[in-house]
């Protein structure tokens, strides 16, 4: 181990700062299997790693070899001294010997240090490496998945699947790893230097080296449970100050402010409490190591100036021999340190592979169910232009067909009870229904975010499941309510569905849409950049370009999802305009708020808890003075 990361070791933490060992440590469920996946991951770099080791063992040189040489000196000095006499000057000093061991120390330093360097080098290059593969693994199995395993689990927690687990597991590699190579390395060396040199003190040596370890394993655990009470607290805190700022109007407007404090004071008191504690405990740590540490240390010298008294060491045999007892507690400590890094890294990779081994959405298109449907003598609806073998090219007529469909997010809470209606190809179908009665997840299923439990859906008479995804997809234009854009070029942002297009169509879909002043004036025009929170754009913008996005498609199917916040007037009456365009000459299926758009229609389906009440024309609905009546009603209160 060379002396600067022996010294940067002296006191464990390394790169990843404090001490891992007093830090409550996630266990992996399955450390083993996870363990050789990741080696797996490292086994194409099994050359430079070779090298890694290589310079890891070069590298702790001088910490091996360095006391035994000091140790030299020592006793050549002595033995000067002694000819000399007492008092009297040395009669001879070996200064070309001393000048030789001094020029032999500083080029061993020199080397451990290039070593060092150069290990780093390599195995900084190996994480990132490694680290990129497995983020850009993971970025593309997030665009696999399907939507269900959005809806199980928090947005966070995906999230941070991609930034910490993957931030630990980099920081891991490049230093942890290197930390437990110099350190196991650097221990047996001056082990094996240490056995040379005496056997009996060696013996004592590794006697009083576990005696550190009991203080940290007595307080440690301890250390631990109060770092998580710790934990909680701060949390507690944090959730309190998050409360009383995004809160804060509500608080003021309440009159709560007291006891708003109150609550505050109490979270902070056992965050105080928590905190002293568990620094109180994890801060005797150190001092005891040191006090058993320095026991040992006394006695070690004590036996070893008993060996030097029978004639059995030389003084500076005793004094290497107690720089090399030193020294070897922080490979020790800095094992303990690694152990837990490793075994949080180990967790953070469980968790990323099994996020890579999730079920993915499959490819739709299954040809068994083809195959089925050959088998019992049916032919394939539309043979000739089938979208399975057609993959790229094939376009449905936009026949759009629901058939008896039961759904559930959750087994035993239907959504969708045995939904039928139709719509016929360039039709326009408007759904109606009130807040959570299944509208959206009528279009879910559709877009084949989720699939049907019992009943089919049928596009152009063919079910949706035999169609490949992507080639499904690509049948449908969404608008959806939310008119979101994400953070990108305009120009992104219109070809979001398309790729490329000539600049010519693009300003023709604008001016179509009367987005084209809108964006001659932005700043860049087309390349102006829209973030999420700014506003170049209004919100009424915002939609014409989600549908200019679509018109720039130019699917057999749209589906809008209608927004329900309200633009002002003139907007409004762009965006309709805008919409009436993009219905036109396909089939559209439009989740309606407007009465506008609803009495268009050409057909209007009514859904109340999961169940379609009503089917007709705004006349005929109207006229039978039913579900689609009262919602009128109630709409125009
Ligand atoms: N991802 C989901 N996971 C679990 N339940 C869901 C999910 N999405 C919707 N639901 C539930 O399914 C039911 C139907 O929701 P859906 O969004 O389809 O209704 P909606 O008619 O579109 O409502 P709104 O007009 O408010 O958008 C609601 O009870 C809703 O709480």
């Amino acid at each position: 181990m060379s002396a600067e990361r022996t010294r940067a070791g002296g006191r464990p933490g390394g790169a990843h700062g404090g001490s891992a060992f007093l830090r409550p440590s996630e266990r992996p469920r399955e450390a083993r299997r996870t363990l050789r996946r990741l080696l797996s991951l490292l086994a194409p770099y099994r050359l430079r790693l070779a090298g890694v080791l290589f310079f890891a063992v070069l590298s702790t040189l001088f910490a091996v070899v360095a006391p035994r040489l000091i140790g030299e000196v020592t006793n050549l000095l002595f033995a000067a001294v002694r000819q000399g006499g007492v008092g009297g000057a040395p009669a001879f000093v070996p200064w070309l010997r001393l000048g030789a061991i001094f020029g032999f120390l500083v080029g061993i330093y020199v080397l451990s240090f290039v070593a060092s360097y150069l290990q780093q080098v390599l195995m900084v290059g190996v994480a990132q490496d490694v680290v990129y593969r497995l983020r850009r693994a993971v970025a593309a199995k997030l665009a696999r998945l399907p939507v269900r395993t959005f809806d199980e689990r928090p947005h966070g927690d995906l999230m941070s699947r991609m930034t910490n687990d993957l931030d630990l597991l980099g920081s891991t590699l490049q230093q942890s790893l290197v930390d437990v190579f110099t350190a196991v390395f650097s221990g047996l060396g001056m082990f094996a230097v240490m056995l040379t040199m005496s056997p009996q003190l060696t013996a004592l040596t590794l006697f009083l080296l576990p005696l550190a370890g009991g203080i940290v394993s007595l307080l440690a655990p301890r250390a631990q449970r109060l770092f998580l009470r710790q934990q909680e607290a701060l949390g507690a805190v944090s959730a309190a100050v998050e409360e009383h700022v995004r809160g804060f109007e509500v608080t003021k407007a309440f009159g709560q402010e007291e006891r708003a404090e109150r609550g505050f004071r109490e979270r902070n008191f056992e965050l105080y409490a928590a905190g002293w504690r568990a620094q109180f405990v994890s801060g005797l740590i150190w001092p005891g190591m040191g006090f058993v540490g320095n026991l040992g240390y006394v006695l070690l010298a004590w036996a070893g100036a008993l060996q030097v008294l029978s004639g059995r060491l030389s003084v500076g045999d005793v004094q290497a021999f107690l720089q090399y007892a030193r020294q070897l507690n922080q490979p020790v400590t800095q094992l303990a340190n690694a152990s837990s890094i490793l075994q949080s890294t180990i967790a953070a990779a469980e968790r990323v592979f099994r996020l890579l081994d999730e079920p993915e959405e499959d490819d739709g298109g299954a040809s068994p169910l083809d195959v089925v449907r050959e088998a019992r003598g049916h032919p394939k609806p539309d043979s000739a232009s089938s979208p399975v073998e057609g993959r790229g090219s094939w376009r449905a007529r936009g026949d759009v067909r629901f058939e008896d469909v039961w759904f559930a997010y959750r087994t035993g809470e239907p959504v969708l009870c045995g939904v039928s209606f139709h719509v016929p190809a360039g039709t326009r179908l408007a759904i109606v229904g009130p807040t959570g009665s299944g509208k959206t997840t009528l279009v879910s299923l559709l877009l084949r975010f989720y699939d049907p439990e019992r009943g089919q859906i049928l596009l152009d008479g063919r079910e949706i499941r035999e169609i490949p995804r992507d080639v499904l997809r690509r049948q449908f234009g969404y608008v959806p309510q939310d008119a979101w854009l994400f953070p990108g070029t305009l120009r992104e942002n219109l070809l979001y569905g398309r790729g490329e297009a000539e600049e010519e169509e693009i300003w023709e879909v604008l001016r179509a849409v009367r987005l084209a002043d809108v964006v001659r004036a932005l700043p860049g025009g087309l390349d102006t950049v829209v973030e999420e929170d700014e506003d170049l754009l209004s919100q009424g913008e915002r939609q014409l370009v989600t549908i200019a996005r679509v018109l720039l498609v130019d699917p057999p199917v749209l589906v809008l999802d209608e927004a329900t916040s309200g633009v002002d007037p003139h907007t409004e009456r762009l965006v309709q305009d805008a919409l009436e365009l993009a219905f036109r000459g396909r089939t559209s299926i439009v989740i309606a708020h407007r009465l506008q758009t609803v009495e268009r229609a050409d057909r209007i389906v009514v859904v109340e808890r999961g169940r379609v009440v009503e089917v007709g024309t705004h006349e005929e609905l109207v006229g039978r003075g039913g579900a689609y009546a009262s919602l009128l009603a109630a709409a125009s209160r």
